[in-house]
């Protein structure tokens, strides 16, 4: 891939538009502004999705007052994605007969100005699956969302490509702290927002990195989580497109908040996954504004 590609109307950030959220309570009535346009809008997320997180990635879309639709036949998309205010793109469990209509939804959504969402889930897992993330990034996405390992494999692949090193599974081996460089020379290649969840979620468009240290440890061990988070920040993204990044770093922000509010109910992980929900469907600003814990890392 070139490394200079034109700018992503759907990442083109103004910094004057986003200095002022280094403030710890700017970004949290961001967040909330955020959150209350998705309840108020409901946009429509079309999601090209794993069957591994339909369900969790429905029911977290749901919640928080979007709308999701699982569509994938290449015979609907004609119709149906030029309706849908955002799209989600997950390649967790691909087979070569899903790529068309993964490449063909990106394609008309970025011809239509419609903001998409790429998760390169286990990016490194088979050459075709790289290949395919490769092959997708081209296609412009706003923002593209994968633990520490998707993101520096990924990044890796369009400018180390004999160095990406095989990580066999879905889960990071990586933090994401140790992504950063990688985030931001892939943000800078591609024209996309990076984010990297973790610990510490990080979002980058290359120069400037923002970091949602939200969330919980037990979030890792319920599968989907992952994958719902970056639904999540599509339906951010559908409701205000120019800024991505504010977008995807208040949808990391909302959930992670969203996670340590389901803690204090849960016994494990199903119950968690539950309350996490729930927590996400009845969250009001006083909670959000009290949780949120966003800083600025460039
Ligand atoms: N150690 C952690 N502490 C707090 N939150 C975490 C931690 N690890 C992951 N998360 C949160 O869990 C969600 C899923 O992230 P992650 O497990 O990195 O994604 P994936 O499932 O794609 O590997 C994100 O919202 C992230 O912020
Ligand atoms: C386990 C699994 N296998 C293929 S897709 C998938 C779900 C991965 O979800 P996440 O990346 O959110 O943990
Ligand atoms: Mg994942």
């Amino acid at each position: 891939m070139e490394q200079q590609t034109q700018p992503n109307p759907a990442t083109n950030i103004n910094p004057k538009a986003t200095n002022n959220h280094n403030q710890p309570s700017s970004w949290a009535k961001k967040a909330w502004r955020l959150l209350s346009d998705v309840r108020a809008q409901s946009p429509l997320i079309q999601c090209i999705t794993n069957f591994v997180s339909m369900d969790l990635m429905a029911n977290t879309l749901l919640s928080a007052g979007a709308s999701p639709a699982m569509l994938h036949s290449l015979e609907e998309l004609n119709d149906f994605t030029p309706c849908c205010q955002a799209l989600c793109i997950n390649v967790g469990t691909l087979t070569p007969s899903w790529l068309p209509s993964m490449k063909s939804a990106a394609q008309l959504c970025s011809q239509l100005d419609i903001p998409w969402v790429l998760d390169p889930v286990a990016v490194s897992a088979s050459g075709f699956r790289l290949k395919a993330c490769m092959e997708l990034v081209e296609l412009k996405p706003a923002v593209i969302r994968g633990n520490g390992s998707e993101i520096i494999a990924l990044s890796m692949a369009f400018t180390q490509p004999s160095k990406v090193s095989i990580v066999k599974g879905t889960d990071s081996i990586h933090e994401s702290v140790d992504a950063v460089e990688a985030a931001k020379l892939l943000a800078k290649s591609s024209g996309a927002i990076v984010a990297v969840s973790g610990a510490t979620d990080i979002v980058t468009d290359g120069n400037q990195v923002v970091g949602a240290h939200n969330g919980v440890p037990l979030m890792q061990k319920i599968t989907a989580t992952g994958c719902s988070v970056t639904a999540l920040i599509a339906a951010f993204v559908a409701v205000d497109k120019i800024h991505a990044l504010d977008a995807a770093v208040s949808a990391l922000a909302v959930f992670g908040v969203t996670g340590e509010l389901g803690m204090k109910n849960a016994k494990g992980p199903a119950s968690l996954r539950m309350h996490l929900i729930d927590a996400l469907h009845g969250l009001d600003e006083a909670a959000l504004e009290s949780h949120v814990n966003i800083t600025s890392l460039s």
